[in-house]
């Protein structure tokens, strides 16, 4: 089975399930104009200057008008006020977007005089955030729907059928945060995620650490032992490895593109023959049975998802921070003890350190006149630290680094998640 997608056949009945589910997953589409009406969040004022720009350079997106035209795939490295992420046909009602009509205008008012900006015009809302729309990639039912809530407890959850679109539906002011796993404690990195993270231009404003508890869900009545495939996200299949072999030996393993989605792709099609690993809330959405609960292959199975915004929070220094940078130097690895030694001096620990191909430059060549021609991989190099910019020691470091890189980027400088250890209990039966 092919993974779900907006352009493959199964994709059809995701937003007929969505919609039961009260909301239609977000897809990528090109609007041609659009309005921004208010963002109580990061400018409750009722001012700021990107909302200004954000007003003067859109106009009109109307839910119901022929304005929007689907594509099925975004803008490679478009402008952001070219391609956008809305939700289905009644996207203007939900996601606060107006039409203008210049004919139906209301009578032209005196201008008000802007308001000084205060500091929380600044500082993106703090992690209660009731009313905020944070964008995820999946269907209901998706862990990264349970981080969003995790993180922003009453949010306005938003599915969306790519990570690359929820990272729009942030920058088009469509979602106030987009929520994106990026490691976990079994499965490791996901890799596309930190390729994504330097391909936009979002700011990671908090983390959280979602403990995963995967069940193999089918439909009422199915058997394990007859079980011919199981069809889940690739991490969650790679997390359940071991104990998926014990249960289900005969069943072929087939990735899709998250959990939930896998559930409902079951269920809408009424496969006897095959399983989903997804969570108990998937289950209970979709209509399928619990066949086996707590099948991670390790019962503190947990996953990392980060938190982006638009705008930076301002780092504090009355609570433990993390920060994460990326960086890259045109004579390759050789720097990499030196970054990492202006954080040992100052006693900063690092916490996280993953390396990706270095996509604009991957390959550098060496000549060595006498022996022949070396060939080095090239990197961007991210590290995630135990410290707060607003820290001196931090600073020097950043300062040190810059030293010696040739390219650097703070991703972030936010709240580590520092809730209680609640591990995910294993029941195989
Ligand atoms: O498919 C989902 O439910 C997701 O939220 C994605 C995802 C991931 O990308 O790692 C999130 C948490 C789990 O680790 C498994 C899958």
């Amino acid at each position: 089975m092919q993974a779900l997608s907006p352009s493959t056949p199964n994709n059809h009945m995701r937003p007929s399930l969505a919609r039961r589910m009260g909301r239609q997953p977000v897809t990528t589409v090109r609007v041609v104009r659009c309005i921004y009406r208010s963002d109580p969040v990061n400018f409750p004022n009722g001012i700021g200057s990107n909302r200004a720009d954000w007003q003067s350079s859109c106009a009109i997106l109307n839910a119901s008008s022929k304005n929007i035209s689907r594509e099925d795939q975004p803008t490679e490295g478009g402008r952001a006020d070219h391609v956008a992420a809305v939700n289905g046909h009644n996207s203007a009602v939900d996601l606060n977007l107006v039409p203008i009509d210049a004919s139906k205008s209301s009578p032209p008012v005196a201008p008000q005089p802007p308001k000084p900006l205060t500091i929380t015009d600044l500082s993106p809302a703090p992690m209660h955030g009731s009313q905020l729309r944070v964008a995820y990639q999946g269907v209901p039912g998706a862990y990264s729907e349970a981080a969003a809530g995790k993180a922003y407890p009453n949010c306005e959850a938003i599915p969306c059928d790519q990570f690359e679109v929820a990272f729009q539906a942030v920058e088009l002011w469509l979602a106030d945060r987009a929520v994106l796993p990026v490691e976990n404690s079994l499965g490791g990195s996901i890799h596309r995620n930190y390729d994504l993270l330097l391909r936009h231009r979002l700011h990671i404003v908090g983390e959280v650490q979602l403990p995963v508890h995967h069940c193999l869900l089918a439909l009422p009545g199915a058997r394990k032992e007859f079980l011919s495939r199981v069809i889940s996200h690739p991490q969650a299949l790679a997390q359940c490895e071991h104990t998926l072999t014990k249960l289900c030996p005969q069943a072929a393993r087939e990735a899709v593109d998250d959990t939930a989605g896998a559930a409902e792709y079951i269920a809408a099609n009424n496969l006897r023959d095959t399983a989903a690993i997804a969570s108990s809330r998937a289950a209970e959405l979709y209509g399928l049975q619990v066949v086996s609960d707590g099948i991670q292959d390790d019962s503190g199975n947990v996953t990392r998802f980060v938190m982006l915004a638009r705008e930076p929070i301002i780092p504090r220094t009355d609570r433990p921070f993390k920060t994460s940078i990326v960086f890259a130097h045109d004579k390759g690895t050789s720097v990499l003890f030196k970054v990492l030694s202006a954080f040992a001096f100052r006693n900063i620990s690092l916490t996280k350190i993953e390396s990706r191909p270095h996509r604009n430059c991957p390959i550098r060549l060496v000549d060595d006149a006498n022996v022949g021609t070396a060939k080095h991989f090239e990197y961007l190099f991210y590290i995630d630290f135990e410290a707060s910019l607003a820290e001196v020691r931090a600073q020097n470091a950043m300062a040190e680094v810059q030293e010696f890189t040739s390219f650097l980027r703070v991703l972030g400088s936010y709240p580590m998640d520092m809730t209680p250890w609640s591990p995910s209990s294993s029941k195989v039966d």
